[in-house]
Formats: structure tokens, sequence, C-alpha cells
């Protein structure tokens, strides 16, 4: 097989990010963009990165799915509070027997793509990385960017290590992002919401960056009680976190640079929030296992108020 093609949906910090490495490393990539289009396809993307900076002069930009070739790959980068635009634009992307795959944070987003798309594998990247976009067609990588990667099965019955996540993890790797193979994708997903439901959650509601939340022995314990949550949430699917990785969590945390997490810049930019992906739908699977998460519920009810002044103030 010749090089593999790849679109990436949604061409902001995460997706311009990983799209423009792609590019750069010499695959064929394809641009859907919306508000920067018109920037995009004359100036291409800009990438400030703590591992050097670099501009790709001319992409391959669209507006339209519609307009993009059938990809092997299609990256699925936008934002989740865009997922209900997927149903238009998945099946035009992806070729016959290729892939989606879902590089957002959240949990459920495979299953509800195996109902859009047929013939299609899909798998699933958690990413650990610091990305901004400061300006169209300008991203600014601040740290890390390792992504875990896992393929998708009915019920997220874990796949083992398939040859399709090696090819694809190798031209991730080939293009400098470091890349871990994941046996159990959805174990993968709630060890991503470890980082995610307290960080991004508390950051909102009490205003609050990264250390600020770990310099703090009330909000230090109240991050470590809603880890210890999710783990409970993802044990009610028979996934087994290990104290030991929430210790890891928190280490992490502490070591990285103080963060505004990107719920807290939707937040302060009036753009929805990713509640539902995040929230929302690690309590559904908890809850119809029969598990409450208290703790968890309570952010997620905080969270919604906020979420729907935000909604209401851009309609007003
Ligand atoms: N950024 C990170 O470091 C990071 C790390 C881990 C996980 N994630 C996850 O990755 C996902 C993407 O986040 P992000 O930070 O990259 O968000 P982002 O910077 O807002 O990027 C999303 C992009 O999608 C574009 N978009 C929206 N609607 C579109 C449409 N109809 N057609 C084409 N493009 C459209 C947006 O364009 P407009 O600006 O024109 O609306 C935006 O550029 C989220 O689930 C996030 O939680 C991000
Ligand atoms: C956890 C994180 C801050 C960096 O690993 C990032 O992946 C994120 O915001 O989801």
């Amino acid at each position: 097989m010749g090089k593999r093609t790849y679109a990436i949906i949604g061409t902001g910090a995460l997706g311009g990010f990983y799209g423009a490495k792609l590019q750069k490393a010499g695959n064929n990539v394809h641009f859907l963009l919306k508000s920067d289009y018109l920037q995009v396809k004359q100036h291409g993307l800009l990438i400030e990165s703590k591992d050097g900076d670099f501009i790709l002069p001319q992409v391959n930009a669209y507006n339209d799915a519609e307009k993009m070739p059938r990809c092997d790959v299609v990256v699925v980068a936008l934002k989740t509070t865009q997922n209900h635009l997927l149903p238009q634009i998945l099946p035009s992307v992806v070729k016959h027997d290729g892939v989606v795959l879902v590089l957002q944070n959240g949990i459920g987003i495979e299953a509800e793509i195996s109902q859009i798309v047929s013939n299609t594998y899909i798998l699933g990247g958690l990413c650990f990385l610091c990305s901004n976009k400061v300006s169209p067609g300008h991203i600014h990588h601040l740290d890390y960017g390792q992504i875990a990667l896992g393929e998708y099965a009915s019920n997220y019955l874990p796949t083992g290590i398939t040859d399709r996540m090696r090819e694809i993890a190798g031209d991730f790797q080939n293009a400098g992002i470091s890349i871990e193979l994941a046996e159990d994708l959805l174990l993968g997903r709630w060890k991503k919401l470890v980082w995610n439901i307290p960080y991004n959650g508390l950051s909102v509601i009490l205003n609050a960056t990264t250390d600020e939340l770990m310099a703090d022995i009330h909000t230090c314990q109240l991050v470590k009680q809603l880890m210890f949550e999710v783990a409970a949430g993802a044990k009610s699917t028979g996934r087994i976190i290990p104290d030991s990785f929430i210790q890891t969590m928190l280490d992490y945390t502490v070591k990285m640079t103080p963060y505004r997490t990107s719920m807290k810049i939707d937040f302060d930019e009036c753009r929805p929030l990713e509640v539902e992906a995040i929230f929302g739908n690690s309590l559904n699977k908890a809850e119809s296992a029969g598990v409450n998460l208290p703790q968890i519920r309570c952010l997620y009810q905080q969270l919604q108020f906020l979420n729907a002044r935000i909604q209401n103030s851009v309609l007003t």
C-alpha cells in the first residue's frame, strides 16, 4: 500500500498541530476548516512549538467536506460540541474500509460514530497534548503531545493491538509524534478522564489554573476524590484503574507548566463546553451499571448551568 491519505476534520489546536506534523513528514493531508478557511488556504499553517516552530505555506484546505477527497484515515478533531455535524461530514470523506480516528476528549464517541459510518474501522486516540489556536492558522503547541491509540469494537470489547493501529502509529511516529498502543480503548478513555474530569470541571467552576488547584489543600483533596470517582466509573464497566495511576496523574499535574484547561478557555471565550462528552457520557455509563458518582454529578449539574448561560448569551 502507498502512503495513507489523511483528512483532518477540524483544523484547530489539536487537528492543526497533528495534521501539520503529518504533512511535514511527507503525508498527504487534507484539512477541513470553518472560519479560518481563507487565511489557511492563502497562507497555510504556522506551528509555534516547544519542539521547534515551522510553517507549511501551502496546505490542502477545504470549507466543505463534500469537496474533500475520500481519505484512508479521517481524524475527528472538532470540539465534541460540534459532533452533531459528523453525520453530514464523515460518510463522504472516509474511504470504504478506511479508518475514522477520534482524537477528542470524552467517552462513548466511537460508539456514536459506529452508528454513522459503515464498512469503516474506528480508532480512538487519547491525546496528552497542550496546544491552543492563537489566531487563524496559527497554532501554539505548549507541551507534551503523546497519543495513546486504541481500536474500537462493538460494546468497547478490548481488541488488543491490531495491524491497523501499528500502521497508523507508524505514520505518527515518523512525524515525530510519540504513540503508545492501548489494548483496551475503553480503559484508555477512562484513564484520560481521571485528568479531564477534575481539572476541566474545577478550573471552570473555581476559575482556577491547574497549579492553583494543586497548591490548595482543599482543592487538591477534591481533585483526588473526583479521580477516585472516575476510577469507580471505570470499575462499573469492568475496567480497573490502579490507585498508583491516580498518584501518577497528581504528580504529572504538579510538574506541568501552569495550565488553563481547554474547558476553561472555552468558558472564558463564551464557547460551548464539552460537558456531555466528558461528564454526561461518563455518568450515563456508570449509572446504567447501577453506580452513582455523586461528586461528578454535582460538577456536571453546575457545568450544565454555566453551559446554558453561555448558549443563552450567544443567542441574545
Ligand atoms: N487542544 C489540546 O491541547 C487538546 C488536548 C487533548 C484533547 N483535546 C481535544 O481535542 C478536541 C479538539 O479540541 P481543540 O483544542 O483542537 O479545539 P479547537 O482549537 O476549537 O479546534 C476545533 C476546530 O474545529 C473547527 N470547526 C468547528 N466547526 C467546524 C465545521 N463545521 N467545519 C470545519 N471545522 C470546524 C473550529 O473552527 P472555528 O474556530 O472556525 O470554529 C476549530 O478550528 C476536543 O475534544 C478537545 O477536548 C484537545
Ligand atoms: C491532560 C492534558 C492537559 C495534557 O496531557 C490535555 O491532554 C487535555 O487538556 O486533555
